[in-house]
C-alpha cells in the first residue's frame, strides 16, 4: 500500500529534528522586548515570593490562642499594604489589617472582619468564630522560593512569563538570537499583488502567506521576492541566502515538471537529504543543506505550501530557534460525514470542528481538499489527520483533529 519512495511524515520530522541543531548565539534583551523570545538559560528566583508573611484578607491580626469565640481583643494599631505595623502587641491585643499588609510580629493568624463585631469607636472587637494558627496568612516564599527555577531554558516567553519575570524584579533575560529565514517563490506565472495579470498568470500568494507565518513565529524574515523558473536565477538566490541566513524556504519548483528547478539547483550546490513525503497535501517537499544554511523546498500549490510550513517546517524552525517542549494539540472528534481517503499518504484534510449539544467534538470537511484551493483553508479551523495507510472515514467514526496552530490563525 505504501509507496517506498515517499518518506512517512514522522520519519521526515525525526530526520530533520536530528539533523538541524539549535543556534548557539545568544543575546540579552530587556523585559519589554522579550515577548516571544526563547530563553537561553533558566531563570531562578532571586527572591522569596511573597517576600514577607502577609494577610490574605481584610480583618484583624491576632494570636490564635487568644482569639476564641466570645473573647474581646483591643485594637492597638493598623497595618495596610505598604504600611506595616512595627510596634509590640500587648496581651489580648490585635491589629486592624488589610489584604496584602505584612503580618506584625507576635501574631499568628488573621480573623476576617465578617467573623468579628467591633464596638462603636472600633477600639475593641468581639470574636464571633475561632481562628486557627496561620489562617488567612500568605507565607513568605509560599508562591516561589528563593533559588527556585521559575522558567526553563527553551521556553518561548509568553505574556504570563513576562509578568512573572517582572514580579521577580528581573529586567533583562538571556535569549537565543532569532534565526534569520529567507523566503522566495518561483514561477514564471507569478505576479506580485498590486500588479496586473496577463493571460496565464496568477498572483503570488505563497510568499505572502509564508512570510506572515514566519512573522508569527517571531523569526527574522528576509523577503527575496519572486524568481522565474530559471536554474541560474534560482541557484544565485540560493547562494545569496547562504551568505547571511540560517535557513531558506522556497515555494514551487520541487515537483517533476520541466520547469521545476529548485530541487535541481539545490542538488548542484548543496545536498538534498530527502525529497517527497507521504503526506497529502505536500508530497514534493524537499529538505537539504547549502553550506551552513538549511533548505526547505515547499510545494507550489498554496495549501501544500501552508501545510508543509505548518506541519514539517515549523517544528524544525522552533528547534533551530532553541524552543523546547514543541507539542502539537490533538483531539479525538467524531466525523460528522463520510471523508474520502486513499491509502498511501497521511492526509491533513481541512476540517471544521465544533462541540455539539452533548459537549462532544464533531468534525466535518471544510469543502474542496484540492491543494490549489486556498479558500477552504480559510473555511477550516483544524486539520483532520488521517493515517497513511487507512482508507475512507465513515460518518460516526473517531478521527484525530489538529486545531490550527497560531501560525494559521
Ligand atoms: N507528474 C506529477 N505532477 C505533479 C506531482 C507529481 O508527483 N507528479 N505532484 C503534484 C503535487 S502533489 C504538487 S503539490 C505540485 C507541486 O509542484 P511544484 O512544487 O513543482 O510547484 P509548481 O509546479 O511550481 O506549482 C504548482 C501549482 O502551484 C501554483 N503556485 C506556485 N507557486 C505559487 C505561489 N507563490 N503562489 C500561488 N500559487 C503558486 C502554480 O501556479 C501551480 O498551479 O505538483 C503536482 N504535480
Ligand atoms: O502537495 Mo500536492 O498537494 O499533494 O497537490
Amino acid at each position: 500500500m505504501s509507496n517506498p519512495s515517499l518518506m512517512p511524515v514522522e520519519q521526515a520530522l525525526e530526520n530533520m529534528l536530528n539533523t538541524v541543531s539549535t543556534i548557539t548565539d545568544k543575546e540579552t534583551v530587556e523585559l519589554s522586548e522579550a515577548l516571544g523570545r526563547i530563553l537561553n538559560r533558566p531563570v531562578n528566583s532571586t527572591l522569596d515570593v511573597p517576600g514577607y508573611d502577609n494577610s490574605a484578607m481584610d480583618g484583624y491580626a491576632v494570636r490564635s490562642s487568644e482569639a476564641k469565640k466570645g473573647s474581646r481583643l483591643k485594637v492597638v494599631g493598623v497595618a495596610a499594604a505598604g504600611h506595616p505595623y512595627n510596634d509590640a502587641i500587648p496581651e489580648n491585643g490585635c491589629v486592624r489589617i488589610m489584604t496584602g499588609a505584612p503580618i506584625p510580629d507576635s501574631v499568628d493568624a488573621v480573623i476576617i472582619q465578617e467573623n468579628t463585631e467591633a464596638n462603636q469607636d472600633k477600639s475593641e472587637i468581639t470574636v464571633l468564630q475561632n481562628v486557627a494558627e496561620s489562617d488567612n496568612i500568605r507565607r513568605r516564599g509560599s508562591d516561589i522560593a528563593l533559588g527556585e527555577e521559575v522558567i526553563a531554558t527553551g521556553t518561548r516567553l509568553s505574556p504570563v512569563d513576562i509578568g512573572l519575570l517582572a514580579s521577580l524584579g528581573i529586567e533583562e533575560v538571556a535569549v537565543y538570537r532569532r534565526p534569520k529565514i529567507a523566503v522566495f517563490s518561483t514561477g514564471d506565472e507569478l505576479v506580485a499583488p498590486g500588479g496586473k495579470l496577463k493571460s496565464g498568470q496568477i498572483f503570488d500568494s505563497n510568499r505572502y502567506l509564508l512570510l506572515a507565518m514566519l512573522e508569527k513565529m517571531g523569526v527574522e524574515v528576509v523577503n527575496l521576492g519572486r524568481l522565474n523558473d530559471d536554474l541560474e536565477a534560482i541557484s544565485q538566490a540560493l547562494q545569496d541566502a547562504t551568505q547571511s541566513c540560517d535557513a531558506v524556504i522556497t515555494s514551487g519548483g520541487v515537483s517533476v515538471g520541466d520547469a521545476d528547478f529548485t530541487k535541481t539547483a539545490l542538488e548542484q550546490l548543496g545536498s538534498v537529504s530527502f525529497w517527497k513525503v507521504a503526506m497529502k497535501p505536500g508530497k514534493p517537499f524537499a529538505f537539504g543543506k547549502l553550506k551552513d544554511t538549511w533548505f526547505f523546498g515547499l510545494p507550489g500549490n498554496p495549501v501544500a505550501a501552508a501545510v508543509t510550513m505548518d506541519q514539517l517546517t515549523q517544528p524544525v524552525l522552533k528547534h533551530l530557534a532553541g524552543e523546547k517542549h514543541i507539542s502539537t494539540e490533538s483531539y479525538q472528534a467524531t466525523a460528522a460525514e463520510y471523508l474520502k481517503k486513499r491509502p498511501g499518504r497521511a492526509d491533513f484534510q481541512r476540517g471544521w470542528f465544533e462541540q455539539d449539544n452533548n459537549g462532544q467534538l464533531k468534525v466535518s470537511s471544510a469543502g474542496s481538499q484540492s491543494s490549489a484551493v486556498l479558500s477552504t483553508l480559510k473555511r477550516a479551523n483544524c486539520f483532520i489527520r488521517l493515517e497513511q495507510d487507512r482508507g475512507p472515514v465513515n460518518a460516526g467514526e473517531e478521527v484525530a483533529i489538529l486545531p490550527f496552530s497560531s501560525l494559521l490563525r
